[in-house]
């Protein structure tokens, strides 16, 4: 259950962290992992009557998951001005009056997440915070394009200045236990990374099963992913309760056997900040309070934030403003 203690916002990692270099694709362990998925449904069930926290300490919350949000935008009719306006946002995720009277003046959100072209716009737009530029690489949503030029792609967004790199797997190679595959691309991406974090999206949506997730969550630990992500926003399913149990889970039996703490990134349909709250509290029951750091954790999300604001004015004024006082995030 989640504890009504004041979170902090920071982008430093409390404890400097080694960074996950992965290991030797592991077979056996792979071909072991299972998801009981009546379990892992059963519980996730009872997971949103858990969340006990309320008044001064929800806002706390609230303004956590702000500090751990990838505040996207990731549409075809994307322009400078959109991205532009959304970075603006990154750095004053709420009014100032607000943040002013919950005392904390200085919140951003944790990184702003764009397709490709947009890299520069952001970079140039974020100049003088520490607020990453992330970006969706490798022919994101679907992951299909030849893959030397996926990689291509990531070299031009690190060299645009993306610090983190947000790929999608191939699908196929876990729908058909293709898991050296799987393992080859996503240790191939990571060392075109460089010193770029890298997200690795499963697409869980499109996975077929849990235990398809799990594995292929523990294939892309073991080469070297920086985050597992749930979604690319654009699957007809994205970050699901049962799927963030079983990702996190295969985060938690990683870190056991590695000592290497791995991210969670889920994205795609997370527009309310109620629901945020509900993936704050798991993670802190399933994982503990290293990883409610942006180093270890974000959310994906183009809406959220909209909704977050409002309730963090009701909790100041007493009053909802209106959707449209909140347009861009
Ligand atoms: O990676 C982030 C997702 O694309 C955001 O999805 P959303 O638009 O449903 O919030």
């Amino acid at each position: 259950m989640m504890q009504t203690t004041t979170p902090t916002q920071t982008h430093l990692p409390q404890v400097q962290e080694p960074r996950n270099d992965g290991m030797p694709l592991d077979l056996s362990w792979v071909r072991s992992v299972q998801a009981n998925t009546s379990a892992i449904e059963r519980r996730a069930v009872t997971l949103p009557g858990r969340r006990s926290v309320k008044k001064d300490h929800q806002a706390a919350w609230l303004c956590k998951a702000i500090s751990l949000m990838d505040l996207t935008t990731l549409s075809g009719d994307d322009t400078e001005g959109r991205v532009r306006r959304l970075c603006a946002k990154a750095r004053q995720p709420v009014r100032a009056d607000l943040l002013q009277t919950l005392g904390m003046e200085g919140l951003t959100t944790g990184a702003i997440c764009v397709y490709h072209d947009m890299v520069p716009t952001a970079v140039d737009a974020l100049r003088g915070t520490s607020i990453p530029v992330a970006a969706v690489s490798t022919g994101f949503p679907a992951g299909l394009s030849p893959f030397h030029l996926r990689i291509a792609e990531i070299g031009e967004s690190v060299a645009a200045g993306a610090e983190e790199i947000d790929i999608v797997i191939t699908r196929r190679h876990v729908l058909q236990g293709n898991w050296q595959a799987l393992y080859d691309e996503m240790a191939e991406m990571r060392r075109t990374c460089g010193t770029a974090h890298v997200k690795a999206i499963l697409a869980t949506g499109e996975l077929g099963s849990l235990r398809n997730v799990a594995r292929a969550s523990l294939v892309c630990m073991m080469a070297g992913a920086d985050f597992i992500k749930t979604s690319t926003g654009k699957e007809s399913v994205n970050a699901t309760l049962p799927v963030t149990l079983t990702m996190i889970r295969a985060i938690r039996d990683y870190y056991m056997r590695t000592g290497l703490r791995v991210g969670y990134k889920p994205a795609g349909g997370i527009s309310k900040a109620k629901d945020a709250l509900v993936y704050l509290s798991m993670i802190k029951d399933e994982l503990g309070d290293r990883w409610l750091q942006p180093d270890l954790f974000r959310f994906g999300a183009s809406s959220l934030l909209g909704d977050i604001e409002r309730q963090l004015e009701h909790h100041v004024t007493g009053g909802y403003s209106a959707g449209w006082r909140h347009a861009i995030g």
